[in-house]
This record gives C-alpha cells, sequence and structure tokens, in this order.
C-alpha cells in the first residue's frame, strides 16, 4: 500500500517543462536513479503503485520496467522541504540502471 500525504502533490512546483526531478530510493536507503516526472507521471504512480516518470528523450510516459522487467513497486512518495522535488521509497526488481547496474550512482 502507497503512503502519500493527502494534497501533497498540489503543491509541487514544476519546472518550464512540467517537471519535477524525482529520486528514486531503494528501502534499504540505496538511491537508485535520478529521472523526471510531470504531473501525469506522478498520478499513474500513486494510481498504479509502480514508479512513472517523464522520459525527456523518448517524450512520453515512462513506466519504469515496462520493457526491461525491472518494474519499481512504490511504497511512498515524498516531497522536499520546497516543493520542488520527489523521492519514490521503492522495492526494485532486478536491476535499477539500463547499464545493468543495482543504481545508476554505482
Ligand atoms: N531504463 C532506463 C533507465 N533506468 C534508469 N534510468 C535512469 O533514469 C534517467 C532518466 O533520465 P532522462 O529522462 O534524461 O532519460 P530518458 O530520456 O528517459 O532516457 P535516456 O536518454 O537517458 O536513455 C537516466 O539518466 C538514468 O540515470 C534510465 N534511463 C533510461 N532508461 C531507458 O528506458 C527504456 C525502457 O527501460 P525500462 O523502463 O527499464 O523497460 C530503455 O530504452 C532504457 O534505455
Amino acid at each position: 500500500m502507497l503512503t502519500l500525504a493527502p494534497g501533497v502533490l498540489d503543491g509541487l512546483k514544476y519546472d518550464e517543462r512540467g517537471l519535477v526531478p524525482v529520486i528514486a530510493q531503494e528501502e534499504d536507503g540505496t538511491v537508485l536513479m535520478l529521472a523526471w516526472a510531470s504531473r501525469e507521471a506522478l498520478d499513474a504512480t500513486v494510481a498504479t503503485g509502480y514508479a512513472h516518470y517523464w522520459s525527456r528523450s523518448r517524450r512520453e510516459l515512462w513506466k519504469k520496467g515496462a520493457t526491461s522487467g525491472h518494474l519499481q513497486e512504490v511504497v511512498a512518495v515524498k516531497v522536499d522541504c520546497d516543493a520542488d522535488a520527489v523521492l519514490y521509497l521503492v522495492r526494485q526488481t532486478g536491476p535499477a540502471c539500463h547499464t545493468g547496474s543495482r543504481s545508476c550512482f554505482s
């Protein structure tokens, strides 16, 4: 069950492209990746419980793992102190990074 404080997404500050940066973090604290989300992607994440982003290169809603199977089950969505960045707390299936690494930072 995804944890989300009521109305928390409504006060988010999107950039000029309508995007916010999203950090995906494993429950054990490992930082997995940084990507971008539109309001549509955030709503899809909340509605489905799986991480969605906005792919800047493909210019489309991106369900992480849709082709690779490396899905991210989202257990919490958090917004930072000044409401311009988002944290997805996830349970990662397989490697998070398209390079095959567990994390895009390793
Ligand atoms: N799977 C990933 C993926 N996983 C983690 N990341 C990280 O997420 C960031 C996404 O940032 P961007 O929006 O700039 O990147 P993008 O436009 O989605 O894709 P790229 O141009 O970076 O390939 C990347 O810089 C990586 O650090 C990934 N970035 C891209 N992909 C691509 O997404 C596609 C679908 O993969 P799955 O979702 O795993 O099925 C594949 O073509 C992958 O190459």
